[in-house]
């Protein structure tokens, strides 16, 4: 026993006093708690910006433009392509995809700027020619950044934010309209909700918004200070409290300091707001913006279509991981490597069972235990929901001799041969591949390398007069050496194990017999399975062969063997 010469602290008590607990809301009477998400919000990808820019090399144009194709297929009608005031490679990106980009009519581009003449100027230059694009400009409200950043008092950061919506309204006039508008009190997790609506509203005061050309309130969580119930109160209170509600899309912009960014969003949704800005499996600055892809699963969960098209996550993974440099983790919702994989065996078992009755049910739910959705829905396969290891249970090798090789073992040889795979897993300390699970019940029951006895051939013919007894007449090979045994029974099995008790000197029976087709066709063969009684116990053989009585008759010469051994011949 190891004892310590120190006692160990207990938690993190001076450090913790530097941090202040986040106020709540108060909305006594709140009611996003009865609500229930049934419908799409609009989604607006911000992986061309807000996923950018916290890439360590961020997108050149190849990187972009594949990432953009792919939103334009999963269905994204809003998307914002870049900060082109920023850079010089956003700029000449948002140029690509007004001039070449091909962007579907139903599909807006987005772009962002600060609230800054210069940069709004060259805004618009980047938008030239666009159809329906969105500028979406923020500046910053909460009270940390309007002291130390910005130095300003509320009125002066609400002129930053009205100065910047009347500049951009009267360009946009300016070249006959044909564009809308989207403003983010940005850190809104930072700021009193009654400045963050005073600055909203007099935005809306001057953009003006119309039930055509609604304005876009984004109000994000720059950084998630809180409990997602905490964002879902503001989100009710604002959608509440904001002037001309119904000419506002309000939408929510989650990022996932605290890890809750998902529960955020949906207790945003129930909130009231109508639309989500995310990003692909959720990059974006420090822990990430909001995963759109987690979230729209979540919603097919519930039956309820998404709206965005996840059906080939592989690919989607594929360019997030070109586009973004980065690997997705093997836990990663709904397309993590291993999240739809069962290693332990009482899931495997339940798996099992489940996919088993789903099979038998025919009914078009989807209900199996430990898989909360049908993999084959994300465009993956079945191949890799149960993988075996020390953990795993019978189940889980029975569900793989089954999925992979057709071989659909009796429980009781599930059992046996559980054992065996068992102590080979214990022994190396690693996963097993299906492939070896196989060669190794191969090896052990049906090919049989080393045995002693092999069965080559057999007839049978009446006993006289006798009815319904036959004489079984078999050639084997007893270590190499032919011989010929004879046995009486009703039929061949009965015969043969009759005539091999005889010839190898131990009371052999049959205490349980199936068989099976392996493959469809004319030359399919045939697998048997004989459980054999025998002094000590009972142990199982197997045989293939396409002459059926000859694999019932190879799977005794199999269990024999097996016999033999324990008795140390
Ligand atoms: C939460 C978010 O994701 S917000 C988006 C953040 N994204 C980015 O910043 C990526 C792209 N940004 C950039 O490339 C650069 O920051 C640029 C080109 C936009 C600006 O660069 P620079 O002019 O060199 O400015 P820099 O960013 O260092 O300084 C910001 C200045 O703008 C002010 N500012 C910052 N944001 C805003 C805003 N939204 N509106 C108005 N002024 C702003 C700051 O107060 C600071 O003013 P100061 O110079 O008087 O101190
Ligand atoms: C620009 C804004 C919307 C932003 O990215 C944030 O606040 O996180
Ligand atoms: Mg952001």
């Amino acid at each position: 026993m190891i004892v310590r010469s120190h006692p160990i602290k207990t938690g993190m008590p001076e450090a913790a006093a530097k941090y202040q607990p986040y106020p709540q809301v108060a909305l006594p009477d709140r009611i996003w708690p009865t609500k229930t998400i049934d419908k799409a919000p609009i989604w607006c990808s911000v992986d061309l910006r807000d996923g950018n820019q916290s890439l360590v090399d961020p997108m050149g144009h190849d990187r972009k433009a594949r990432m953009f194709h792919l939103l334009v297929d999963m269905g994204f009608k809003e998307i914002e392509i870049g900060f082109p005031s920023a850079s010089q490679t956003d700029f000449d990106f948002a140029r690509w995809c007004v001039e070449e980009g091909n962007v579907p009519a139903d599909v807006s581009l987005q772009v962002l700027v600060q609230c800054r003449p210069e940069l709004i100027t060259r805004t618009f230059e980047a938008l030239d020619g666009a159809h329906k694009p969105i500028v979406h400009f923020y500046n910053s409200t909460s009270e940390l950044q309007r002291r130390v950043v910005f130095a300003k008092d509320v009125a002066g950061i609400k002129q930053i934010a009205t100065d910047a919506a009347k500049m951009i309204t009267d360009m946009a006039a300016k070249v006959g309209g044909g564009y809308r508008f989207e403003y983010s009190p940005e850190s809104f997790t930072g700021t009193e909700l009654e400045v963050a609506l005073e600055i909203c509203n007099a935005v809306t005061e001057i953009v003006r918004p119309t039930p055509d050309n609604k304005l876009i309130i984004n109000l994000p969580s720059t950084v998630e200070m809180a409990t997602p119930n905490v964002y879902a109160d503001q989100i009710e209170w604002m959608c509440r409290n904001l002037d001309n509600r119904e000419n506002l899309i309000i939408s929510l912009h989650p990022h996932n300091d605290r890890g809750t960014g998902i529960a955020a969003t949906e207790l945003g949704l129930m909130a009231g707001a109508d639309r989500v800005e995310g990003t692909l499996f959720g990059n974006g600055e420090r822990t990430g913006n909001v995963d759109v892809v987690t979230l729209a699963l979540n919603m097919f969960t519930q039956g309820v279509d998404p709206k965005l098209d996840c059906s080939d996550i592989e690919r989607i993974k594929e360019v997030y991981e070109y586009s973004n440099q980065m690997i997705i983790p093997e836990r990663h919702p709904y397309v993590g490597e291993l999240v739809y994989t069962a290693f332990s065996g009482s899931h495997q078992d339940a798996i099992n069972k489940g996919m088993k009755a789903l099979k038998q049910a025919n009914k078009p739910t989807w209900e199996v235990p430990y898989l909360p959705i049908d993999p084959r829905d994300v465009g993956r396969s079945y191949e890799a929901i149960i993988r075996i290891n020390s953990q795993s249970g019978k189940g889980g090798i029975a569900y793989i001799m089954q999925e992979d090789y057709g071989i659909n073992l009796p429980r009781n040889l599930q059992i046996e041969f559980r054992e065996d795979i068992q102590r080979i897993t214990d022994e190396e300390g690693k996963e097993l591949p299906s492939k070896r699970i196989h060669q190794h019940f191969l090896e052990r029951y049906v090919e049989q390398p080393g045995a002693r006895i092999k069965f080559v051939d057999h007839h049978t013919y009446p006993v006289g007069d006798h009815k319904g007894l036959r004489v079984v007449a078999a050639e084997i090979t007893d270590r190499g050496e032919a011989k010929r045994i004879e046995g009486k029974g009703t039929g061949p099995i009965d015969g043969f194990i009759n005539a091999l008790s005889i010839y190898l000197g131990v009371e052999l029976s049959v205490a349980d017999y199936s068989e099976h087709s392996l493959q469809h066709g004319s030359n399919a063969a045939a697998i048997a399975y004989v459980e054999v009684e025998h002094p000590g116990g009972t142990l199982f053989g197997a045989g293939i062969n396409t002459n059926i009585v000859a694999a019932s008759l190879e799977a005794i010469v199999s269990a024999a063997n097996r016999v033999l051994e324990t008795r140390g011949k």
